[in-house]
């Protein structure tokens, strides 16, 4: 691939501010090109650019890959590994890696020849003792940060790209899981693909791995060319180290504009007035070093002046390029790994698989456990004969209807937020379809939501002496069922259109308390002006289906005026809203743009 003055600008309070300045170069098939440069230099961003997932600033300049423009085929041929990668973590490396595979391999290949393959990287990664180990977070013991990047990196090279790109994949490791993973990235230049990394700060082992580099201070060009004749060419220019030092660390003090230990060409030291000297230690002449503006400067212009016209001729003469890859670069056309049904049925898996845990924690199964217990003390064996225990008892209907529409809301609220990262990156590689996804995202959740509330209804139906017939025990729990979907269904509506946790959360509050309170149990005789409220209230329509359920005809006094017919009005309801809120939360999901984090 060919770059030749890329220039990024942002927007940075009303005014254009230049990230990048021009920057030229190129990395053939077989090579690891590295990027270095001091923190904030614009090494992500370069890496970002090239790899065709700019943000939102302004880019010029020309990005060719193969002699050709970035095109939507090209996509599917790079990998991109982030500095902060997103994986799930309570799937294991095994299962993360068979995964990926299924979903991004061609249809050309069966589904035992995929996992084979996430298998075979296994091994070329050195994973094979890890495979079985969840992948871990924040919370929950996984593999180390070596074995993380290297499933990370397992993640993009299944695909076998063309191109792969890193952002920063020796960051936190010790010096030989860094050493590995560099001659990993080497043995993948060596397959003939070509390989572009940012690293912070190489051992002098890990330098001499790199066959070109990049080097940038303040987004400007400091050095691009072969990374062995780096050292020969900031000695040609007049710096060079005074004592034994890692060449990596010797760049990074040119970049940074320190110049201890550091002799400095003559062109600086005339250049440089007294007064732009900086003072260090005492007064002697020799310890006066230029000032980092004025290194910097100089570098630029040294780099512009001797090399960069040199190498712009270069770059701009074009690769010869076969006929057969030409045109699977400029197809526009969309490849998708696998059917919609494939697609639907492993993320449908994956959903389980990642969630299980979740779910049925003991925290959350003793939460439902010990409530439904208090809950069938407090109503033991109610008696709804008399006017008094009838009340009672459709308080307790009426809190179930509320209990298991709260629940499911606040645990649907995080499903988008907390998954936004993951989406955006597997959507960005074409790896499915927003439909599947959606579909396999919002039902595999369903029979671990239902788990729990079959265990909450026996406990509390049977303490409380509901009525005791199949028929009215299976039609409560039906009821509570569509109040579950219906709620996660707000839920994720909630958290797609706003994919932020603390925003979705104080508006389903705000939400579930409204509803809670025009459920109907509270105020029955409810003023017109405001009545629609509970309609929209799946409490209501829960609340009157259990009543329902239990007694037929519903004495009026626990109900409101309005006439209950059979409950086909309820049960349309929540269905709708059913349907509704899910479509609600795709069409966010498919439009609102994730806020900037
Ligand atoms: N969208 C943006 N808006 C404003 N500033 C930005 C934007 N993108 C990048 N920058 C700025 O550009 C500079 C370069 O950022 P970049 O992340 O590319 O640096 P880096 O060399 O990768 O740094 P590090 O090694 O610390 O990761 C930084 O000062 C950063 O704040």
């Amino acid at each position: 691939m060919q770059f030749t003055e890329v220039k990024y600008r942002v927007a940075a309070k009303g005014s254009p501010r230049e990230i990048l300045g021009g920057i030229s170069g190129s990395a053939s098939p077989g090579e690891v090109l590295a990027l270095m440069g001091p923190s904030g230099s614009g090494k992500t961003t370069l890496l970002s650019i090239l790899g065709g997932r700019a943000g939102a600033g302004a880019v010029e300049g020309s990005i060719s890959y193969n002699d050709e423009p970035y095109g939507k085929s090209l996509k599917r041929r790079i990998g991109f590994v982030t500095q902060d990668d997103v994986l799930f973590t309570h799937l294991t490396v095994k299962e993360t890696l068979t995964y990926a595979a299924l979903l991004r391999l061609p249809r050309t290949m069966t589904r035992e020849q995929k996992k084979e393959r996430a298998m075979d990287i296994i091994y070329e990664l050195g994973l094979e003792r890890c495979q079985d180990t969840m992948i871990g977070g924040s919370f929950v013991r996984g593999v180390s940060g070596g074995e993380r990047k290297r499933v990370c990196i397992g993640n993009e090279i299944l695909i076998n790209p063309s191109l792969l790109f890193l952002d920063e994949p020796t960051s936190g490791l010790d010096s030989t899981t860094a050493l590995r993973i560099v001659q990993l990235l080497h043995d993948i230049a060596e397959d003939g693909k070509t390989v572009i990394t940012t690293i912070h700060q190489p051992s002098s082992r890990l330098f001499h791995k790199f066959d070109k580099l990049i080097l940038l201070g303040k987004g400007s060009l400091l050095y691009f060319g072969k990374a062995s004749e780096a050292m020969p060419y900031f000695q040609s220019i007049g710096c060079s180290p005074l004592i034994a030092m890692n060449p990596a660390e010797f760049l990074l003090d040119l970049a940074n504009g320190n110049t201890n230990d550091v002799s400095v060409p003559s062109e600086l030291d005339d250049k440089v007035h007294m007064e732009n000297y900086t003072l260090e230690n005492n007064n002697s002449k020799n310890d006066y070093r230029p000032s980092a503006q004025d290194v910097h400067e100089y570098l630029v212009d040294a780099y512009e002046t001797r090399v960069a016209i040199k190498e712009k001729k270069k770059l701009l003469a074009p690769l010869p390029i076969s006929d057969d890859l030409k045109a699977t670069i400029t197809s526009s056309k969309r490849e998708w790994g696998t059917s919609w049904c494939q697609q639907f049925s492993i993320l449908f898996c994956r959903g389980i698989k990642e969630r299980r845990h979740d779910y049925l924690s003991w925290m959350r199964i003793t939460q439902v456990i010990a409530t439904s217990i208090i809950l069938g003390l407090l109503w033991w064996r109610s008696d709804p004969s008399t006017l008094k225990g009838l009340e009672d008892q459709a308080g307790l209907l009426f809190f179930i209807a509320v209990f298991w529409g709260f629940f499911p809301v606040f645990t649907a609220i995080f499903t988008f937020p907390q998954e936004r990262a993951m989406l955006n990156k597997e959507r960005a590689v074409d790896m499915y379809k927003l439909s599947a996804y959606f579909l396999a995202r919002t039902t595999s959740d369903l029979p671990l939501d239902l788990f729990l509330p079959v265990i909450f209804m026996v406990i509390v139906y049977f303490m409380a002496g509901l009525k005791a017939t199949a028929t009215h025990f299976f039609l409560s729990v039906l009821t509570v069922f569509l109040s579950i979907i219906a709620a996660q269904g707000l839920g994720l509506a909630i958290g797609a259109s706003l994919l932020d946790i603390k925003k979705a959360t104080t508006l389903a509050s705000v939400t579930v308390m409204t509803f809670m309170l025009a459920g109907g149990f509270f105020v029955k005789r409810v003023p017109a002006f405001i009545s629609w409220l509970r309609y929209l209230s799946f409490n209501y329509h829960t609340y009157r289906l259990l009543l329902k359920v239990q007694y037929d005809p519903v004495p009026e006094i626990l109900t409101t005026t309005k006439h209950m017919d059979n409950g086909a009005t309820e049960v349309a309801a929540l269905v709708a809203m059913i349907i509704g809120y899910r479509v609600l939360a795709y069409l966010s999901l498919r439009w609102v743009k994730p806020p900037s984090s």
